[in-house]
């Protein structure tokens, strides 16, 4: 008999591979306007100064495609494949689609590569998915929503933050901060009843309670440059609040909103971030990111597992 085939559509945001893939990726983000000169010059900039181009892409294939072995560890008497469908580069989530139907997958699970549920995020990945697959007849899905509360995902964390504060004298552990940020988005999912920020601030408490963290606090970061106001604070201005209301003398960044490396970390919290930490004369910290490291793909696995045991699949 042969094996169950179970297909994993595994989708995340997406980044341009050289510095000539930066004008279309734009244009796609701003769904099909093309972004001025000074736009496209700012961003090009940005990526740059982070090396070229990200870490991103190689991370995410490397997420899904140990994912898949680490399912197929987990169910000797099933077959798991991987897709990777991504949300503003090609592959797109329609091509992994198709990809799928081609190959004959009837089944399959939707993971998002980013914990905390928007209707401006994963609700429009899956959405994508489900639409296409209607339109061309391709697999069932079950879809994942959120994970935000994975416990492997709190521990994660959880572990990372008590090897960082290894590195601050024990005296000084009253005078450091927590710092817990997600992408900001437009400030009217608020009024849409959108749960993206609550889900941010649960996955903190879960992580602060586990590490035993004395102080920390949730912010927002990376907001685009358009004229609606997004939601706040800053972790660039929460960082000088911080240090004036507390004297806070280590800072400690976590972007549990991001699962790798990518512009928005090296970027937005290594560059911009340390800007601001180094002019107040205080300590910069950032754990490392769960990329594709073992202890990130068991948590993803049990993710998908659950979602497995609640459909019965
Ligand atoms: C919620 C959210 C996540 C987390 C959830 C998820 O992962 O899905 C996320 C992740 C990411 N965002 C990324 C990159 C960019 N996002 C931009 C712009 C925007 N992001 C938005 C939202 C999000 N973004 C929004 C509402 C905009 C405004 C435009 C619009 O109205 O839709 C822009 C345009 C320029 C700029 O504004 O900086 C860029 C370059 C990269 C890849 C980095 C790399 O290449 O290394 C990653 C992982
Ligand atoms: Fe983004």
């Amino acid at each position: 008999m042969s094996k169950k085939r179970t297909g994993l559509l595994v989708m995340a945001y997406g980044t341009p591979r050289s510095l000539d893939e930066v004008e279309g990726y734009y244009t796609h983000i701003r769904r099909g306007r093309k972004p001025s000169p000074e736009q496209l010059k700012d961003l090009t900039e940005r990526y740059e100064l982070i090396g070229g181009i990200s870490p991103l892409a190689k991370i995410t294939e490397d997420q899904a495609q140990k994912l898949e072995e680490e399912m197929n560890r987990r169910y000797p008497d099933r077959e798991f494949k991987s897709f990777l469908g991504l949300k503003h580069i090609d592959p797109y989530i329609e091509d992994a689609v198709g990809q799928m139907k081609d190959e004959g997958i009837e089944e399959a699970v939707t993971l998002v590569l980013a914990p905390h549920y928007s209707t401006f995020s994963v609700k429009s990945y899956n959405g994508r998915a489900v639409e296409e697959s209607a339109k061309i007849g391709g697999p069932s899905f079950t879809t994942i929503d959120s994970w935000y509360d994975e416990p492997k995902y709190i521990q994660f964390w959880s572990d990372k933050i008590k090897q960082t504060f290894k590195n601050i004298p024990a005296d000084e552990h009253d005078k450091t901060v927590v710092i817990f940020s997600a992408h900001s988005l437009p400030e009217k999912i608020l009024q849409m009843g959108d749960p993206y920020p609550n889900q941010l601030q649960e996955t903190a408490d879960l992580i602060a309670k586990s590490a035993e963290v004395p102080h920390y606090t949730i912010g927002w970061q990376s907001a685009g440059n358009t004229p609606e106001p997004w939601i706040g604070p800053d972790v660039q201005d929460l960082t000088r609040d911080l240090y004036n209301e507390h004297g806070y003398k280590h800072f400690v960044y976590c972007p549990v909103g991001f699962v790798a490396d990518h512009l928005e970390v090296l970027y937005d919290n290594d560059y911009e971030c340390k800007v601001v930490t180094d002019e107040l004369g205080v300590n910069y910290y950032r754990p490392e990111m769960p990329n594709a490291s073992q202890e990130f793909i068991d948590c993803l696995a049990a993710v998908v597992e659950k979602a497995l045991k609640k459909e019965r699949m």
